[in-house]
């Protein structure tokens, strides 16, 4: 990562300004078992090609170099695949990193913006209830809630999503305080909620809204529309109105709304909630919306009129973070002045739970 080598990272021990370090990284033991593997592997390859090679030149029936041309194409392939699977494997290193010393030097009030995108594509495959919850365990990040401002993109067009946000809205008044004060790490509801630790009063309390919200929507879903009964305000009816004949996913103009503004919005213990915005993109048959880039770019305009915040974190709809550290986590490297300059993205590992049957 940047002008540092690898090596020079390895003996990272102090941070910005001699203080203790905010990240460091370490070897794994017992990459050289992994070389030497490789090496020989390697060499067993080499040797099966090689004699693939001899065999095709000296065959002398067609069905003979047929086969054995066809066995070195295969190999030829599955070679490219193990040796491409190797790069992981040569050099394997554990980050840490160490946002107690990173808090030490920089105070909470002076920490960046954070613009966070959540991309849905459909509401019946995708359903609005699993965005939601992918939305909340990003919205209870422990961070300065007014500096979060989480867009929604909905390339799905549907009101079904918007009402699901417009009732998330109100539920995160609810939940985020729930998180803090519990200092839950699963902050996806219904992760916490199917959790062992999953257990008191309270808890049952806020599963009830969480319950009742989660009914709302997948009535609505049933019935086919956003009727009158599940809307409560003007500004609410505005918005769905937005749903004329002839709207369609594929065919509609753009639909921004600002469910939560954390300059006024409050959760219940009167802390600010952060910003919470719906926007669906323009669509048009004739021209072409570019899938999930099309909707980052979109999303990217919009942030940068409403928060343009120095960070942008990006989550697909069917993840979720499970470490609500994981803003302060990344500040670690994005405020270490020895990497700054040349840090692009930081990404975090993937953990795959409970792939559903079209996700193979
Ligand atoms: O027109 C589209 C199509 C997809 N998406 C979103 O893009 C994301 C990824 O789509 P998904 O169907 O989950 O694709 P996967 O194959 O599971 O995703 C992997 O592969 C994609 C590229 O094929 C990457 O963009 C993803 O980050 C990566 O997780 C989801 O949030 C979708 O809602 C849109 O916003 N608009
Ligand atoms: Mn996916």
């Amino acid at each position: 990562m940047g002008s540092q080598s690898l090596k020079d990272q390895y003996s990272t021990t102090a941070g910005p300004f001699n203080s203790p370090p905010f990240h460091t990284v370490e070897r794994l033991p017992w990459t050289g078992l992994n070389r030497v593997f490789a090496a020989i592997y390697g060499c067993a390859i080499l040797a099966l090609l090689y004699h693939h090679v001899q065999t095709l030149a000296n065959s002398k029936t067609l069905a003979s170099f047929s086969i054995t041309l066809s066995l070195l194409i295969a190999d030829l392939v599955l070679a490219f695949m193990w040796v491409s699977a190797q790069a992981f494997r040569m050099c394997p290193i554990r980050r840490k990193e160490y946002p107690e010393n990173l808090k030490r030097l920089v105070k909470e009030e002076d920490f960046p913006g954070l613009d966070v995108f959540i991309c849905t594509a459909d509401p019946y495959k995708e359903p609005p209830m699993g965005v939601v919850n992918t939305a909340l365990s990003l919205m209870a990040y422990d961070y300065l809630t007014e500096k979060i401002s989480v867009y929604v993109s909905d390339d799905g067009g549907s009101a079904f999503t918007l009402l699901a946000f417009m009732e998330a809205a109100k539920f995160a008044g609810h939940w985020l305080p729930f998180c803090r004060k519990k200092n839950i790490m699963d902050r996806r509801p219904d992760a916490y909620f199917s959790s062992p630790q999953f257990s008191s009063s309270e808890a049952d309390e806020i599963k009830e809204i969480y319950e009742s919200m989660k009914g709302r929507v997948e009535n609505a879903m049933n019935r086919g529309e956003v009727s009158e009964n599940y809307i409560n305000n003007d500004e609410e009816r505005e918005a769905f109105n937005k749903w004329k004949p002839g709207f369609t996913p594929q065919d509609h103009p753009t639909i921004i709304q600002v469910l939560l503004d954390s300059r006024h919005n409050k959760d219940i213990t009167g802390h600010f909630l952060p910003n919470l915005i719906y926007v669906s993109r323009q669509k048009s048959k004739t021209s072409p919306h570019h899938f999930k880039a099309g909707a980052l770019n979109v999303l990217l305009r919009v942030s940068t009129i409403m928060t343009n915040a120095p960070i942008i974190l990006t989550q697909d709809r069917d993840m979720y973070s499970n470490d609500p550290g994981t803003p302060l986590r990344m500040l670690c490297y994005a405020c270490d002045p020895a990497i700054q300059s040349t840090l692009g993205f930081v990404q975090f590992p993937q953990r795959f739970q409970g792939i559903n049957k079209y996700d193979y």
